[in-house]
């Protein structure tokens, strides 16, 4: 695909599509309780649809008039399993958190996924899930998927310290913890994005957590409830990074989810020197409006706790530093190499394609500013949010075209990217 380049004077206002992390969770949580609940905003890009599908094949009744979507709550004891394979695409989220919602359904499941699904790593969620009681393994005895899993309706609760900083992981203990009998305690090696904690609240259930200690006795019944989701602040961010770096660009998008657990790309950016600011807080919603100015940007270093706050927006801060006065050095953020792709080497080798001058490192990036950016020809390596970085990054070519390869993998979260962007020209 022909990237737009050669951009001036981005102005405009416009939402981001709903927040991918609480779709999914509104999903399975609306799943697992009794009773109705209603999705507003849901997010209608592949990972989520996919979500969606993989609990109707579960048997549980979803209804989408385009407008909500209402999913008929049957309890964890109410999922039954489809004769075929459970196919999350290219969701880590699903497939991980999936495991825990089934760790205590008393059949055999087998979850799949693309190929690269296929190269995630999965002891993360198996190894605890196994010590609760479940039965997972992974494809000839690797971590790989597919993953074959055999629930046990006598779930252990567990005392489990998380040796990665992973939503993912702790959200899948917690639904596991959620049908398991006495007391789990489950500590974070650094707090990551607390839908899930936030959801069993609002689901009716009790959960306590004390700074990284989380405490959650089983078993417990949920209750369906209306579940609102806010924009998401990692689709937003390509906006935030398109805004500060085109000259002469003021950009509002409304309607942000801006959970603390998520908005650590506001703090760099201020850190940076960005002129970002927020309005309409709704504190209950945990939203608001976010109005963006081109700004003068200077290198920073970023580790530390704030990783987990900004995990996904790292492709697009590296970006924002390739156009920053200095040197910004990126660490603690190992994890990135286990994302939809390696996400350090795909970065690096794809800006330093248009003259950036970034060099990978074990956990992160030391990247050059500032560079003036080339005409070149570019790869998602069928990463989302690699592949709508680099359009952002074509918007500071001047000087010929920028070619995007596996393009089409924005749809995963964000389908209408390229046509949201375009309203801003
Ligand atoms: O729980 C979630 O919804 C997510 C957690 C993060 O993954 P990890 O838990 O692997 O860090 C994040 O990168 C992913 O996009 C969504
Ligand atoms: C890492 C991501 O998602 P997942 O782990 O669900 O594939 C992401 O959306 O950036």
């Amino acid at each position: 695909m022909k990237l737009t380049t050669n951009c001036s004077g981005l102005n405009g206002s416009l939402s981001v599509p709903g927040d991918k992390s609480i779709s999914h969770r509104s999903i399975m949580f609306g799943a697992v309780s009794q009773g109705t609940t209603t999705i507003h905003n849901f997010l209608r890009a592949d990972d989520c649809l996919g979500t969606m599908e993989i609990f109707k094949q579960l048997g549980v009744p979803i209804e989408d008039d385009g407008e909500t979507i209402t999913v008929t709550g049957v309890g964890f004891a109410g999922l039954t399993p489809p004769e075929t394979a459970l196919d999350v695409g290219n969701s880590g989220t699903t497939i991980r958190l999936l495991m825990g919602v089934l760790a205590g359904s008393p059949h055999t499941y087998t979850l799949t996924g693309d190929e690269s699904i296929q190269k995630r790593p999965m002891n993360r969620v198996m190894l605890p899930l196994n010590e609760m009681g479940a039965a997972c393994s992974g494809k000839d005895g690797s971590e790989f998927p597919p993953i074959t899993l055999t629930g046990n309706s006598a779930l252990s609760p567990i005392s489990y310290q998380l040796p990665v900083a992973s939503a993912q992981v702790k959200s899948a203990l917690l639904f596991a913890a959620l049908q398991s009998t006495g007391e789990s305690v489950i500590i974070e090696k650094a707090p990551t994005r607390d839908h899930t904690e936030e959801m069993i609240r609002q689901f009716g259930g009790r959960i306590a957590v004390d700074g990284k200690e989380i405490r959650l006795s089983g078993p417990q019944q949920l209750t369906g409830q209306t579940v609102i989701v806010p924009g998401d602040i990692s689709s937003a961010a390509f906006f935030i990074a398109a805004a500060l770096l085109i000259p002469d660009s003021v950009v509002t998008v409304t309607n942000v989810g801006l959970s603390h657990s998520r908005s650590g790309i506001i703090d760099v950016v201020r850190q940076m020197g960005g002129d970002i600011e927020i309005s309409d807080q709704d504190d209950k919603n945990q939203s608001g409006t976010l109005t963006i100015r081109t700004s003068q940007l200077n290198g920073i270093e970023i580790g530390g706790d704030i990783i987990p706050r900004l995990i996904d927006e790292i492709p697009v801060i590296a970006l924002l530093a390739t156009q920053a006065k200095g040197r910004t050095v990126i660490r603690d953020a190992e994890e990135l190499k286990v994302k939809e792709t390696d996400r350090i080497a795909a970065v690096t080798e794809e800006l330093n394609a248009l003259g950036a001058r970034i060099t990978a490192t074990d956990d992160g990036m030391i990247i050059e500013g500032a560079t003036a950016l080339h005409s070149g020809r570019v790869s998602s390596h069928g990463d989302h949010r690699i592949g709508m970085m680099l359009q952002i990054a074509a918007l500071l070519v001047s000087d010929g075209p920028v070619a995007l390869s596996k393009a089409e993998a924005v749809s995963v979260s964000y389908p209408d990217f390229f046509q949201d962007l375009a309203t801003l020209f």
